[in-house]
């Protein structure tokens, strides 16, 4: 059944290596999806042929079955997907409140009809999105001045702020203490029950068998196996593959 985001024979190579070859995939409306796989699976290249950061030598994506392949990342961003980045490319020496509200697209600016209403709308966003994720009482703070885990929720905040209904979370809780970790699953959650559909991409198996009800599997560019993540993450090849002991 084709999903709320759908991905077919999509194909991307960097000169002679096939960092995405030929991948379909289904992100089903509610559903938490696992993209699992080695270094260099590539992963984040899929995400980045998705939102349009990359564009795809074959393939289709399409978003609530319109076609947006080949899109720039704002036009794909507009229909309702978000992504963070392994690097999370906040703006270091802004607020932690003005890296939400950049979030935002700016649709209606406050001396037009309708303005002041936009942005005090934008403004709740960004307050109940400081909120969820913890950070309203770092409100002024500069990103920079955050630490790790805080930058992680920051970059979460963002997501949540634009109401997008599809995430991409590229490793959003590497590198967390178990405190932040957990915080950052429940919050998840929170979304998954408020109608988001997820798809991240993690290294951390118990973050995906908490989170994830399918795994997609890939190596080397391809998309090796999908399932239910109690079927992938038993399956011993798959798992040689994934802990780097390849049979020749
Ligand atoms: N812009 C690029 N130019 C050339 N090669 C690239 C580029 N981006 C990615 N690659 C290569 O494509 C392959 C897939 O990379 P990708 O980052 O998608 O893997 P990944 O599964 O996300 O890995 P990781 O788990 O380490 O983040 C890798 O071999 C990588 O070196």
């Amino acid at each position: 059944m084709q999903g709320l985001l759908s991905v077919r024979g999509l194909e991307k190579h960097f000169g002679g290596l096939a960092a995405v070859q030929k991948v379909d995939l289904d992100l089903q409306e509610g559903v938490t999806t696992a993209l699992v796989g080695p270094n260099g699976a590539g992963k984040t290249t899929l995400f980045n042929l998705i939102t349009g950061n990359i564009v795809p030598d074959s393939g289709t994506v399409t978003v609530a079955g319109a076609a947006v392949t080949g899109r720039r990342p704002h036009e794909i961003a507009r229909l309702g997907v978000a992504r963070s980045f392994q690097d999370l490319r906040l703006f270091g020496r802004m607020t932690v409140r003005d890296n939400v509200l950049a979030a935002i697209e700016h649709g209606a600016w406050f001396w037009q009809p309708g303005g002041g209403a936009a942005r005090r709308a934008r403004e709740a966003a960004v307050e109940s999105a400081l909120e969820r994720t913890g950070l309203s009482h770092l409100a002024k703070a500069r990103a920079v001045d955050l630490s790790y885990a805080e930058t992680k929720f920051l970059s979460v905040a963002r997501i949540l702020a634009t109401g997008a209904r599809i995430w991409l979370l590229d490793e959003p809780a590497s590198g967390l203490d178990l405190n932040s970790r957990n915080r950052f699953v429940a919050l998840v959650r929170e979304a998954v029950a408020a109608g988001v559909t997820v798809c991240l991409i993690e290294h951390n198996l118990d973050i995906v068998t908490e989170l994830a009800d399918r795994i997609a599997f890939l190596d080397r560019g391809a998309k090796l196996a999908e399932g239910e993540p109690a079927a992938i993450l038993r399956d011993p090849e798959l798992i040689a593959i994934y802990f780097g002991e390849r049979r020749p």
